[in-house]
């Protein structure tokens, strides 16, 4: 059955959302308060970076199922269920800012005339739901015959295609039948290909979400600090974390040292989730997750101060040449990418910085320079960081890169190089957690 649904908040997760919402068959409307944005998605064009976008941005809103608005008149009383996907950004004591969701709220509920369900897929601290229902109630005029429901998104970027047409789990957070009936509708076609469904209150759907990135994060965290370990204590973290994935009860996934986890969603996720454990007086988990976030930051200046050492500890004046700046392949989303820190760090203690990503363009900023080729970016270097790890970094060649660069040294932030061809082509590659003869 077609639905009318609307997605408010068209960035890196609503976008997607309404795309592939058009593609299950419902007829949906975006809207966003970017008039760029919305102009741009009208004429079917992503405003990011994210394979296979464009092409169902195309054919849906040519096929009229999509489109998208900057006006809520558009969509209040039209959408049978209306998706929240703001923002929910980090405040400077590290809990959620929730402005996004109330402005949204303030500026739909006076128009809600008519029953509809609106269902939150924001990530969000436990306890933020039933609030925001009360206050869709008291603004609209259709009172108590509006309801909240709470869906949880987990799709990764990069893959946020695949990851919404084929979700591998649905959680569902409702209060009654009406509701989860509508999300059966919503999603019948993922529902007909066996896609699990957990079906629970809001509270628990709140927390499902934070306590998945939490968990990823800390695989993260975990394996990052195994590399320390190795790195003093001799071994290779990579075979480690190999070995350690081959037990079905860990799995490989998220296992990958380097230079730790970045982006819009981790780093402050775990962080609301801190704060709001605190303020439930759950210390324990607080203290993991600072224990998380502690080796996650570790890294980002242990990787600069690898370079700066391999330097012979001076930096004022020496060209670094920075692959990548996308917090990871497969995006240009730079928030808080771990790339940038370093090069933040570099450049801050003289370093000349020239940074290069195949899809991430940078804001222009103080210091760094973004330049347009590997080639560019290595050109007289003394060092060269590989910190994002796009797969056309795996594959450059050492041998034809070596007479461009001042010095043959390579940082492999993401331990994804193959060692023995950049060592036979005579560099010196260094990757933490791994010996320089492996
Ligand atoms: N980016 C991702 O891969 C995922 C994000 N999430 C969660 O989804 C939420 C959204 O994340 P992103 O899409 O990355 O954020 P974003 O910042 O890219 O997108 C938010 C969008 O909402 C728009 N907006 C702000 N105020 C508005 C208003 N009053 N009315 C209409 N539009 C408004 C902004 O212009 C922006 O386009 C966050 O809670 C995030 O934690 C969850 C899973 C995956
Ligand atoms: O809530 C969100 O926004 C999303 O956050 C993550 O997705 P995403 O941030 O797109 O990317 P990941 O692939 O999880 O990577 C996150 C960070 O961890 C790093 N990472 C990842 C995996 C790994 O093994 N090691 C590692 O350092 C990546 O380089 C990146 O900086 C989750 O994987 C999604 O399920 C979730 O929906």
């Amino acid at each position: 059955m077609t639905l009318r649904i609307s997605v408010i908040g068209t960035g890196y997760l609503g976008t997607t959302l309404a795309a592939g919402l058009a593609e299950f068959g419902h007829e949906v409307i975006g809207v966003d308060i970017v008039p760029e944005v919305v102009k741009k998605l009208n004429a079917g064009q992503p405003h990011m970076f994210e394979n296979g976008l464009e092409h169902l941005l195309e054919q849906h809103t040519r096929s009229g199922r999509l489109r998208f608005t900057l006006d809520y008149d558009d969509i209040a009383d039209w959408a049978d269920v209306h998706f929240l996907a703001l923002g929910t950004p980090e405040l400077p004591d590290g809990s959620a800012d929730l402005s996004q969701l109330h402005a949204t709220i303030d500026a739909l509920a006076p128009k809600l005339t008519k029953p509809a369900l609106v269902v939150g897929r924001s990530t969000v601290p436990v306890g933020t739901a039933p609030a925001l229902q009360e206050r869709l109630r008291r603004l609209a005029p259709a009172g108590d015959g509006i309801e909240l429901a709470w869906q949880p998104e987990f799709l990764r970027e990069g893959f946020a295609v695949g990851d919404t047409l084929r979700p591998d789990r649905l959680v569902f957070g409702v209060q009654s039948d009406h509701a989860l009936r509508l999300l059966k509708q919503v999603y019948a076609i993922p529902l007909s290909e066996e896609t699990p469904v957990i079906t629970c209150d809001l509270a628990t759907a709140e927390l499902i979400k934070q306590a998945a990135n939490t968990f990823l994060a800390t695989k993260i965290s975990f394996i990052n600090a195994m590399a320390q370990l190795c790195q003093v204590a001799g071994g290779d973290v990579t075979v480690l974390a190999d070995a350690l994935g081959l037990d079905a009860r860990i799995g490989r996934g998220h296992l990958s040292p380097g230079l730790g986890f970045g982006g819009g969603c981790f780093p402050k996720d775990i962080r609301a989730l801190a704060v709001r454990a605190d303020e439930l007086g759950v210390n324990v988990l607080s203290d993991l997750i600072k224990s998380v976030e502690v080796i996650n930051s570790a890294q980002r200046v242990e990787l600069a101060e690898l370079a700066i050492d391999q330097l012979g500890g001076e930096i004022a004046g020496k060209k670094v040449a920075v692959l990548g700046a996308a917090f990871k392949e497969g995006t240009d989303d730079t928030r808080d990418s771990p790339s940038l820190t370093v090069a933040d760090y570099l450049h801050d203690r003289g370093a000349i910085v020239e940074v290069y990503d195949p899809q991430a363009h940078l804001a222009p900023r103080d210091g760094f320079t973004q330049v347009g080729s590997v080639i560019e970016a290595v050109r007289d270097a003394d060092i060269v960081l590989h910190l994002t790890a796009w797969p056309e970094f795996r594959y450059l060649d050492p041998a034809e890169l070596a007479p461009l660069v001042r010095s043959k040294i390579i940082i492999d932030g993401r331990l994804k190089l193959h060692a023995p061809t950049w060592r036979d082509a005579g560099w010196k590659l260094v990757q933490i957690g791994r010996a320089a003869t492996l």
